[in-house]
């Protein structure tokens, strides 16, 4: 059954992918339909560095996923290294002072939406996922990882500081004690450390068998009522999301206050100048 403006249909593993009306460009829904499950896919080259566009295009895709009745999400990368490098640091050095409030206001509307998603979410992790990338991934309700990438919150590292509602999602993953430790060593875990810590739920060897994983995690709801269930979910999310819905105008601009500092401008210079030259070498 044809259940939004079908642009094209491309066969999968599990029943037949409808391309949902994705008029944007760095982002896909395709929805399987006989899960009935929508995966939403990252696609902005060369490492999904999550920019205003990208920010734009998920919220649009997620409040997609919303309107179009799936089963759940799936969040994953078209990169098949990289799930997302995290925050375009472009986006915060020398920032346009117009846009720079843009791309934090979409960035808080895309964690409101996808932690707050009345849908069951996953993380197909199917490559690096620092910082921002982590965000994502800790923002769904179960994860995925491919072997040999790295996942965390590398914000100390940079010499930034990662605001209250990142460290929500990681807090509604890892235990206190192992969140504040990582968070202030802004440490990134490899896949095998991710999963003995409760970082990621599962290790896959393919990103089929990741989409795999995420469906079937997304399956173990099929017997449950759906109203129940999204009610549930919000309750159990609702103090974080509530405290950033109250606090939206104060964290765009401490943001803005924190990232202007002459200091801050400086250490995102020499980090971004470090990435280029490893990419040079
Ligand atoms: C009191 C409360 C106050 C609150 C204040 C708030 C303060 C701000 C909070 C900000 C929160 C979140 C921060 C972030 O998300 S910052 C981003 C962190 N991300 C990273 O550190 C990742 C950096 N990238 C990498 O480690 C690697 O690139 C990779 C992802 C592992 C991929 O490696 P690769 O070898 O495959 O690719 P590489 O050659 O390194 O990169 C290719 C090109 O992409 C550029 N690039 C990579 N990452 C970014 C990025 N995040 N932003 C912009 N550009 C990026 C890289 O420079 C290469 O570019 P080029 O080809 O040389 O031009």
């Amino acid at each position: 059954m044809m259940r939004s403006k079908v642009l094209s249909l491309v066969p999968r593993a599990t029943g037949v992918c409808r391309h949902m009306s994705t008029a944007t460009k760095l982002t896909t829904v395709a929805v399987d339909d006989k899960t009935g499950i929508a995966t939403l896919t990252m696609n902005r080259p060369p490492v999904n560095g999550l920019n205003l566009d990208l920010l734009r295009d998920l919220n649009q895709s997620i409040g997609e996923v919303e309107g179009n009745k799936s089963r759940g999400l799936i969040l994953t990368s078209s990169n098949p290294t990289i799930f997302s490098a995290g925050l375009d640091i472009l986006e915060m050095y020398k920032p346009d002072k117009d846009r720079i409030r843009e791309f934090w206001t979409a960035l808080q509307d895309v964690w409101l939406a996808l932690y707050g998603s009345s849908v069951p979410t996953a993380a197909a992790i199917n490559g690096h996922s620092p910082a921002g990338g982590c965000l994502l991934a800790t923002s769904c309700e179960y994860r995925v990882m491919l072997p040999k990438f790295t996942i965390g919150l590398n914000e100390t590292k940079l010499g930034i500081v990662a605001p209250k509602w990142f460290m929500s999602s990681f807090l509604s993953v890892l235990p206190r004690r192992e969140a504040e430790r990582a968070l202030n060593q802004g440490r990134m875990f490899t896949t095998e450390e991710a999963l003995s810590i409760g970082l990621i739920d599962e290790v896959a060897i393919s990103k089929e068998q990741a989409l795999d994983k995420c469906a079937q995690f997304i399956g173990t709801f099929a017997k449950v009522n759906p109203l129940a269930r999204s009610l549930t979910k919000q309750q159990l999310r609702a103090v974080e999301l509530q405290q950033l819905e109250n606090e939206r105008a104060q964290d765009l601009e401490r943001f803005l206050f924190f990232v202007n500092q002459p200091s801050v401008q400086k250490g995102l210079g020499i980090y971004l100048e470090s990435l280029k030259k490893k990419a040079k070498n």
